[in-house]
């Protein structure tokens, strides 16, 4: 069926204006000259949303037409951020809202920035679903996104003296214009209980799981828009219910909160997202999490398969399940308890369905980070589950055994049991060996999987591991976050780089185009004002909008080494102090990042960044030379104002350890030039950009395996031979950031020294202040400086998201686009 109203489909400026007055009034309901910003964004968002419909189900009809092997992404976490430019950008109507706002009297800024972020996840891993699933759809294939429906996101994050406090993000208060309810996709997930052995109707040993609790899975569509708005999929997120939301008997003697207790509990499953991005908790209530949304999202795969499949020996051909790291990993335990208990499957073809349609993607190699649940643990919360890892285990270390020939360790390496001290399940080895394809997500990661953490594994099956590099979406990361430059872009080449970023490369030749390099560092000048005024607004600082913006903008770790950072820049002050008559080149240190709440460390980090900030940005000696900003709660919004206008892009992560790094490709492809550690995929970036478009500084990730091997680094050797460095460590040591509390960075100190600087940060430090003068150097001859610029912008049109999912697609899914007919 299709509203004969075309008006309400009418992407017009007078059928928009008619629509949003429409929904104002009759969904809102709020008269115009009442009407909040709030109000009218949700107009605004439910008017899209008429556009959007009708080819979401064109497009879903499409697939059930044609019966096409759908991609299942299943994820813990999707970064989505605000969805309303997206939407208008990608259906191309974005000029006739403004205009169509605008004969209202709004501004359309207004409107878009009074929509919260959807932030549904940490960092990397989470922006990268939320990619894929703007990529899938606009590449036309058929991709299903899965999740949790958090009710509170990621905390947001504000500065109180310096310190980082977090606040519940109540991204739902208002409630979600973009989401669809589907009370009707309900599905029972259980937990604890016991498992009862039995003789099935053949009189083989069958199982049932019994006396758990029931919790229900309620599903919310939210429409995917690919560009050109052809193909729309959706993303499935799943809220928790209770089976029984209330309970007149507790309520009838009085006792109101156990009446609701049990709904409470319940929808704990969905309350909040764990905030942490790389280091494993072990909390009983995420192991939850994780079976809930994977049981749920299997539950609904199956179903669907099953309406047009009696049998399931088909399944890998019609649905690819990947797996974003190991959070959904027990869903392989979970399949196999569904057609075996369920669907009475024989074991081994159980298994064998289950290899064929599970993939996983692994994004870091940090042990912190690899997930291990205690044996005891899953034994309790998901009682069968456990056995069928265990009768996994036995399979298959009885086959590898006879190739072992005794090598035990190899063994006890390769068991998804980990026997030394409490008993853990390892999810990484379980969803390799339940997967018929493993990747890593840049070239040098996947070779460090191969040599270290899946480095058995690799031996057992040689040909499972492949690298899918990294990419990220032109249409949010350029399009939409940029339009000085796309505009200017276009205006060259043409705007069909947006949909085929390869053609971006196209720019190669403006380089050597003063013209061009004017219209460039114009577009970038825009950029940094609109930067400058934000960080007016959120820390009071006045920058100079003719610095040089060096950025460093990612979740805090030591890892990604913000300290290094920190250590260059009172370095850079305590140099323009001593030297206060040259001509320095101005800075603008911009740094923006959460800490996990429980990570004190990294809390500690940014503590000193704002100690350093207020010394330096109140020092006249260095006058405007020297900035250093921290900005409060980075964002998938922050960082859309943010990356535009960076000039130099900080990826400076101890090699080996950042597996890709994504932010490092949003900032090349603006413009930025980087200054980074031969690590995750900058390595690729360099081969794409020239080893002279981008600062190179460091230890190789061998490198720096030899010297921890080599366990010969004496972190007070290097200090001392490096005056500038022991400068630094002795002002933070002796409290000149922090005169109300002299020992505050004892911590941090301690690290870096007795501590053994394990993130080698006084190793590299010598070489960084080098590439940093080359970088100041280089940005004193605006030409040169913009002709690299411009060559980084054209030769990242590799690292497109859609040449991701493309590979992933012919290599991993084998699935291919479905063009929906909409002429229905
Ligand atoms: C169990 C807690 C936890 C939560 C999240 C994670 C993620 C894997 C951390 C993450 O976001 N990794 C990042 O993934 C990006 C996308 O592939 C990469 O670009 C980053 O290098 C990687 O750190 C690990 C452990």
């Amino acid at each position: 069926y299709k509203s004969r109203d075309i008006e309400r489909r009418s992407l017009d400026v007078d059928g928009l204006k008619r629509s949003f007055l429409e929904w104002l009034v009759y969904s809102v309901g709020k008269d115009a000259r009442a009407a909040t910003r709030r109000d009218w964004f949700h107009t605004v968002a439910l008017a899209v949303r008429d556009r959007v419909v009708d080819r979401w189900m064109d497009t879903t009809r499409s697939y059930y037409q044609e019966d096409a092997k759908r991609v299942y992404y299943l994820s813990l976490e999707f970064l989505i951020g605000r969805l309303l430019t997206n939407s208008l950008s990608n259906l191309g109507i974005v000029d006739e809202c403004r205009q169509a706002l605008d004969r209202l009297g709004l501004s359309m800024e207004d409107v878009v920035d009074a929509e919260p972020d959807a932030a549904l996840g940490n960092g990397g891993l989470g922006r990268l679903a939320a990619c894929f699933l703007d990529s899938m759809a606009s590449q036309g294939l058929p991709g299903y996104g899965y999740g949790i429906r958090y009710e509170f996101g990621l905390f947001e994050q504000r500065f109180e003296n310096g310190w980082q406090v977090e606040y519940p993000e109540q991204w739902l208060q208002f409630g979600n214009p973009w989401e669809f309810a589907r009370p009707e996709v309900l599905y029972p997930v259980q937990f604890y209980g016991r498992v009862e052995e039995f003789r099935d109707s053949v009189g083989d040993r069958a199982y049932r799981w019994v006396d758990a609790d029931r919790v229900l899975a309620m599903a919310y569509d939210t429409p995917v828009v690919g560009y050109g708005g052809d193909t729309i999929n959706t993303l499935r997120l799943w809220s928790a219910r209770a089976t029984r939301d209330f309970n007149f008997g507790h309520f009838n003697d009085g006792a109101y909160m156990k009446a609701v207790e049990q709904k409470i509990l319940s929808e704990n499953l969905s309350r909040v997202l764990y905030p942490n991005d790389a280091t494993e908790t072990g909390k009983e209530l995420r192991l939850k999490q994780e079976y809930f949304f994977t049981s749920a999202s299997l539950q609904d795969i199956l179903r669907r398969y099953l309406q047009h499949h009696t049998t399931f020996e088909n399944l890998p051909n019609k649905a690819a399940i990947q797996l974003n790291d190991t959070h959904p990993a027990i869903g392989i335990a979970e399949l196999m308890r569904l057609l075996v208990d369920q669907h009475a499957l024989r074991w081994d073809d159980a298994w064998e369905i289950t290899r064929a349609t599970f993939a996983y993607t692994n994004h870091t190699l940090l042990p912190e980070a690899l997930e291990a649940w205690p044996v005891r643990m899953i034994e309790r919360v998901l009682p069968r589950h456990m056995q069928i890892i265990y009768e996994i285990n036995a399979k298959f270390l009885n086959r590898t055994k006879a190739r072992a020939d005794g090598d035990n360790a190899r063994l006890s390496r390769l068991s998804l049991i980990d026997e030394r001290g409490e008993r853990r399940v390892r999810m990484g080895n379980l969803a390799f060996l339940g997967s018929h394809k493993v990747n890593g997500v840049s070239a040098l990661h996947t070779e460090l999987m191969k040599q270290t953490v899946f480095a058995d594994f690799h031996e057992e099956f040689p040909d499972r591991i492949n690298n899918k590099t990294n990419g990220i979406t032109p249409r949010r990361w350029l399009k939409q976050a940029n339009p000085a430059l796309s505009e200017l872009i276009t205006t060259r080449i043409g705007e069909g780089w947006i949909s085929d970023l390869s053609q971006i490369a196209a720019l190669r030749d403006k380089a050597d185009d003063v013209v061009f390099r004017e219209e460039f560092r114009r577009a970038k000048r825009k950029n940094k004002k609109r930067l400058a005024a934000y960080i007016a607004r959120q820390t009071g600082e006045e920058v100079l909008v003719d610095s040089i913006f060096d950025v460093q903008v990612k979740r805090m770790h030591e890892y990604k080494r913000q300290l290094l950072n920190v250590l260059h820049t009172i370095a850079l002050y305590n140099e323009m102090r001593d030297n206060p008559t040259v001509s320095w080149v101005p800075v603008t240190k911009v740094f923006a990042g959460k800490a996990a709440p429980s990570y004190h460390m990294a809390k500690l980090i940014i503590k000193l960044i704002n100690d350093v900030a207020k010394v330096v940005n109140h020092d006249p000696s260095v006058h405007d030379n020297l900035k250093v900003v921290l900005l409060p709660n980075y964002n998938v919004t922050a960082a859309e104002i943010i990356i535009p206008a960076a000039d130099l892009s900080e990826q400076i992560s101890t090699a080996g350890m950042e597996a890709s790094g994504t932010g490092n490709m949003k900032l090349a492809l603006n413009g930025a030039l980087t200054i980074g550690t031969l690590d995750g995929a900058n390595v690729e970036i360099r081969e794409h950009v020239g080893p002279d478009n981008i600062f190179i500084f460091g230890m190789t990730a061998e490198e720096v395996n030899d010297l921890r091997a080599s366990g010969g680094f004496n972190p007070r050797e290097v200090i001392a031979s490096n005056p500038s460095l022991k400068r630094a460590l002795d002002m933070i040591s002796t409290g000149a950031f922090s005169p109300d509390d002299r020992n505050r960075y004892h911590p941090i100190v301690q690290a870096l020294t007795d501590g053994g600087d394990h993130f080698l940060v006084t190793a590299d430090f010598a070489d960084y202040c080098r590439a940093q003068e080359a970088a100041m150097h280089l940005y004193r001859d605006p030409e040169e400086w913009t002709r690299k610029a411009i060559l980084n912008t054209a030769n990242m049109g590799w690292f497109s998201s859609d040449r991701t999912v493309n590979e992933y697609a012919g290599e991993v899914w084998d699935v291919h686009p479905v063009h929906p007919n909409h002429d229905g």
